[in-house]
């Protein structure tokens, strides 16, 4: 194959597609609506399709012209650029798509002078990643330095070479070739991913799964990983619970989990990649529909520096660098960790601004057993069958039981060990390296539960991150944990495959979108608060606080060590001020540009809720595409009401500061509102349940661990103002998170626990604003 079969020319072009849509800044433009037009180019190597003559060799256009109507009609954006990209992200979501080309039409603008017609052109590439908005002339040459030194890239470590490329390399990417593609690569497409690697290559692998036992499946990955001659598992990550990515106008899912697995391998890309199949197969894998529900998903998120455009093996993978359940977990496994790749970049910060960012409920430290157990098989663990997608989720698995919680089986490479931060922020290493000792078993401590600050509120200038809680407000495991373990483990076991089976509406109770999740009512209505009851093996209402001692599930990381590590619990940062008020309100303050990525919303109002990635589901439940103002399709049966006794908001109290400990990086308030832009009135999406109305209350006293610093290797592009006036503010953990009330507003004792008081937003737009996930390194016990 020479470098002329690589270029591809082929373009699908849908011409002047449209919908009345209410995207704009003016309120009256989201009152009113007007007419949106888009045409989009796809750039697709239709080579395969014209041979066989069969669609599934192609991309459906008639799909994808539904996806941007739907997306024009759907949940208003402020911007034509939000709107431009938003359709693109889905007309690049066929697999067949290489790149697009979209211009928005807006002819109806308020411009307030004779015109003809607002445009706006975009390119983006499935490899590539995005490029500058209304661009006129990109990308006929990709631009130099923007990540693509695939060579060169020191995989999973931002370092300033893996961010940059030779300008002349970068020049001789054309776009009709292989974008992102370095010349050599594109000389011999494919031939890179056959090349037996001459020292070990280091590889990036995602997990994930939604139909089954999942963690146990997950765990049994792992061990199958472990396994494959040839590869070197070093690092996994900490598990993360995720609302189910989906395609535009899919049936809901349910929830995943999802963990990143770094490793070196002396195979081929090809090779490695026939392994992670074998693995997926040997684990009920069935692949029926494109992001469809599965008991098992591994993909090869990059394979040292090599970049492939190839549809069966593209790397990185096209869509790592916007997907938060990738890149959270990763960037958990290896704070420093780099994308490479246009379009790539530091994975800490990529993670932040990921479109599903708020679809990321929790992590799990230390979930794998120390040995991977007796499933360390994929032969031996009984392959979830794969039900049909409509029934899919209704089928939990049984209840699997798992010896014990225990940490990470040791690193077996030179692979990239996680890498500390610089202090303050503590070595955030998830989980074990090859020397580390090991945590106490779980016979002699407990199991418990890390607590992290999963997405701490930006909007009221708080550092980046605040903990949760102190080692002191985290209660006693139930005696049973202690004389039997592997029954803790069980429990929890149970709840993560509960969780992961029953969505968000079965966990976290009114405050899930209604119906995504709950798979047969079962859960959610047997078990209103699984999480809590599983995780201390008591009921809830045992629990200090009435439940989880008051943290939202989202803000709960299970751990496996027990009472004599919460010692080493950090102390809290000192508090900015004596007492916590609510931050006030300022719509589009939950924006902020994210080391160096432009925040379009900082000058301008956005809608509440609009910094959700869901493209039009605010709970977290991100789908492309999907209305805001449609039923969410054939929805399962979910909870409407809150149950009465939903974790309150954690009030911990403030505990002792160490000498000398610095406070916590400062957080910037969001810029002010221009004047006349007054926030539309909220509109939950079908997802979403009715807000709960909290009482006011004064917030409680500060908590956390520590602050947070960005994973080193990367700054915020530009220094920073200094709050107006620091608030400690609260935490939370996203929409989900937001208290339920009684019928008169007010969370009753039982549901916000004796002595607490709610002290964040007054109201669940108010809880949307604020809430912008800011993930910050979990933090092993040094104990
Ligand atoms: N980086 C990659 N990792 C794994 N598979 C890939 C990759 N690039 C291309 N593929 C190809 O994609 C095909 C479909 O993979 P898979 O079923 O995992 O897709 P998916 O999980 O539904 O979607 P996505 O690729 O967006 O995660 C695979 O058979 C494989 O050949
Ligand atoms: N949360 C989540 N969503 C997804 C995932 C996944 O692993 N996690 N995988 C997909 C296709 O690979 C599509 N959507």
């Amino acid at each position: 194959m020479n470098s002329e079969d690589n270029q591809v020319h082929d373009v699908i072009r849908l011409i002047g597609l449209g919908g009345v849509g209410r995207h704009g800044v003016l309120a009256e433009e989201r009152r009113d609506g007007q007419t949106f037009l888009a045409d989009v180019t796809l750039h697709v190597d239709t080579r395969a399709a014209s041979a066989s003559d069969d669609l599934v060799d192609t991309v459906d256009y008639a799909a994808v012209a539904q996806s941007v109507v739907a997306i024009i009609e759907g949940e208003p954006v402020q911007l034509i650029e939000t709107l431009a990209a938003r359709i693109a992200d889905a007309a690049l979501a066929p697999n067949a798509v290489r790149s697009v080309e979209v211009t928005v039409h807006k002819p109806e603008a308020p411009v307030g002078v004779p015109f003809t017609d607002v445009q706006l052109t975009i390119r983006r590439d499935s490899v590539t990643g995005p490029w500058a908005a209304g661009d006129d002339a990109a990308p006929e040459a990709v631009p130099a330095g923007a990540g693509g030194a695939m060579a060169a890239a020191a995989l999973g470590h931002a370092s300033p070479a893996a961010d940059s490329m030779s300008p002349a390399a970068a020049a001789d990417e054309s776009f009709d070739g292989v974008p992102g593609v370095p010349e050599e690569a594109a000389e011999e497409p494919g031939a890179a991913l056959h090349r037996v690697p001459d020292e070990p290559a280091e590889v990036v692998l995602s997990i994930g799964g939604n139909v089954g036992d999942v963690r146990a499946t997950l765990r049994a990955a792992v061990a199958d990983l472990r396994e494959v001659p040839g590869l070197s598992v070093a690092t996994v990550s900490p598990l993360a619970r995720t609302a189910a990515v989906v395609l535009p106008d899919a049936m809901p899912q349910p929830d995943f989990l999802n963990a990143v697995v770094l490793a070196s391998t002396t195979l081929s890309p090809m090779d490695l990649l026939d392994r992670v199949h074998e693995i997926e197969d040997a684990h009920g894998r069935q692949r029926r529909e494109r992001w469809g529900e599965r008991t098992l998903d591994i993909d090869i998120v990059a394979y040292d520096g090599i970049s492939s455009a190839e549809s069966e093996l593209t790397l990185p993978h096209p869509r790592a660098n916007e997907r938060a359940f990738v890149l959270v977990p990763w960037a958990q496994a290896d704070p420093s960790a780099f994308l490479p790749g246009l379009g790539g970049g530091p994975v800490a910060a990529l993670a932040e601004t990921a479109p599903d960012r708020t679809g990321v409920r929790w992590l799990a430290l230390d979930w794998l057993d120390a040995t991977n157990g007796p499933r360390s098989h994929a032969a031996e663990a009984a392959p979830a069958p794969e039900p049909a997608a409509a029934e899919s989720a209704g089928e939990p698995a049984p209840p699997e039981f798992v010896s014990r919680p225990a940490p990470v089986a040791p690193a077996e490479s030179e692979a990239p060990p996680a890498v500390p931060p610089p202090a303050p922020v503590p070595p955030p290493a998830p989980v074990a390296p090859a020397d580390a000792e090991l945590p106490p078993e779980p016979e002699q401590s407990g199991a418990g539960w890390a607590l992290i600050d999963p997405m701490a509120s930006e909007a009221s200038g708080m550092p980046p991150a605040v903990p949760l809680a102190t080692a002191d407000d985290l209660p006693e495991p139930a005696a049973s944990e202690f004389a039997a373990p592997e029954q803790a483990g069980r429990e929890s076991v149970e709840d993560l495959e509960l969780l992961a089976h029953s969505g968000p509406a079965a966990t976290d109770g009114p405050h899930s979108p209604d119906g995504t999740g709950a798979v047969d009512g079962e859960h959610e209505s047997a078990d209103p608060e699984p999480f809590a009851e599983s995780v201390y093996g008591r009921p809830a209402a045992e629990q200090p606080g009435g439940s989880t001692f008051g943290l939202p599930p989202e803000a709960q990381v299970p751990r496996t060590d027990g009472p004599a590590r919460r010692s080493a619990f950090e102390p809290l940062p000192p508090s900015p001020a004596p007492t916590y008020q609510a931050p006030p309100v300022q719509p589009g303050a939950h924006e902020r540009p994210s080391y160096g990525q432009p925040s379009q919303e900082q000058s301008s109002y956005e809608e509440p809720g609009s910094e959700q990635p869901s493209y039009g589901q605010p709970s977290g439940q991100t789908s492309y595409g999907q209305s805001s103002g449609e039923a969410p399709g054939p929805a399962r049966p979910g909870p409407t009401e809150p149950p009465a006794h939903e974790p309150p908001p954690y009030e911990p109290p403030a505990p002792p500061q160490p000498p000398g400990h610095e406070p916590p990086p400062y957080e910037p308030p969001a810029p002010p509102q221009p004047p006349g832009h007054e926030p539309p009135p909220y509109q939950p999406s079908p997802y979403e349940p009715p807000a709960p109305q909290p009482p006011t209350h004064e917030p409680p006293a500060p908590s956390g661990f520590e602050p947070q610093a960005p994973p080193s290797g990367f700054e915020p592009s530009a220094p920073e103002p200094p709050a107006a006036e620091p608030s400690p503010g609260f935490v939370r953990s996203g929409p989900a998170s937001f208290p339920p009330a009684d019928d008169d507003g007010e969370l009753d004792e039982q549901t916000r626990g004796p002595g607490r008081r709610w002290t964040g937003p007054e109201s669940e737009p108010e809880a949307q604003q604020q809430a912008t996930p800011k993930w910050q390194p979990l933090r092993r016990d040094p104990n």
